[in-house]
């Protein structure tokens, strides 16, 4: 994997605009499809266990995410989970605070064991705690420490028999075999509400595209970080708003030249 694989996952997003189905919470909802919009994918919400099934099946890849779950959207969230493995549809899943309560906890664990996951993307703590493993935050930030995180995604990988993505400072992506840090990204990601959750549907963008998950998921991760730095360029030091909106611009105007020149990708073992 490298920034030229990642270009050119990047055009085959914009040339297909493939559907990414997402069951998502109700503080990103808007955010998420203005993002997948701007990357060049289309985007749409559906979670009435009446539909989630027939729409997984013709999208280009299936989005659940636990950030405000209840029980009915989790049914329907293991209905279009299991239609999309039925159909070869990618699910990508993000475990919104797993850990943070039992309920969350529980819930993260059995969708990841009912459905069959392409990726799960997470900060440290969500990967750690939907394994079953404790995991104290060290400093600040949970991606701190990557040697760590690195041990931390390959164990969930082989676990969960999935890609694994940890984000934070730097991101570490994993199919258990072949491993990848990215330095890219910036600090006010950290001060928009989700930044990790539209982060995880442009992943399912990029697996719509590319069958090859671990690059679909690197390519993803790369492009989101180097779109943040345009973006944090673009609205200089005004803060969070202005960032946001810079941010779904730098997703819509990101391009070869400054994914080849940006890009930070390393294979580690
Ligand atoms: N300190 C940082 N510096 C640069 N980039 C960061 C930093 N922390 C997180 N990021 C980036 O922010 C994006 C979101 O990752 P993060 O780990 O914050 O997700 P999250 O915890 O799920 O967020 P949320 O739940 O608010 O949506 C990723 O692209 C990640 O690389
Ligand atoms: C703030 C918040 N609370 C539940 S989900 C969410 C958005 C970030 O995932
Ligand atoms: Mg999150």
């Amino acid at each position: 994997m490298n920034n030229q694989e990642a270009i050119n996952a990047l055009q085959m997003v914009r040339q297909a605009n493939p559907l990414v189905h997402n069951i998502t919470n109700v503080v990103v909802t808007n955010f998420t499809a203005n993002g997948l919009l701007a990357l060049g994918a289309s985007p749409v919400m559906a979670y009435a266990k009446e539909e989630v099934a027939d729409m997984a099946k013709i999208a280009g890849a299936l989005v659940l995410n636990i950030g405000t779950l209840n029980p009915t959207e989790v049914e329907a969230m293991i209905i279009a989970g299991k239609a999309a493995n039925e159909a070869g549809v990618p699910v990508i899943f993000d475990p919104v605070g797993a850990g943070a309560t039992p309920y969350r906890t529980e819930t993260a664990r059995n969708i990841a064991s009912a459905v069959q996951l392409s990726v799960i993307r997470g900060n440290a703590a969500e990967i750690a705690n939907t394994i079953g493993e404790s995991w104290t935050i060290k400093g600040v930030d949970a991606g701190e420490g990557s040697g760590d995180v690195v041990s931390l995604a390959k164990k969930a990988a082989e676990q969960l028999k999935t890609v694994v993505a940890i984000t934070g400072k730097e991101d570490v992506v994993t199919d258990g075999n072949t491993t990848y840090i990215i330095r890219n990204g910036h600090p006010l990601l950290t001060k928009v509400t989700g930044t990790g959750c539209l982060l995880t549907s442009v992943i399912g963008a990029f697996a719509a595209v590319e069958r090859d998950v671990l690059k679909a998921a690197a390519a993803a991760l790369v492009i989101y970080g180097v779109a943040a730095e345009i973006a944090a360029k673009n609205a200089g030091d005004e803060g969070p708003g202005s960032f946001q909106i810079a941010f779904l611009d730098a997703l819509f105007r990101v391009g070869a030249d400054e994914i080849s020149r940006y890009g930070r990708i390393e294979r580690v073992e």
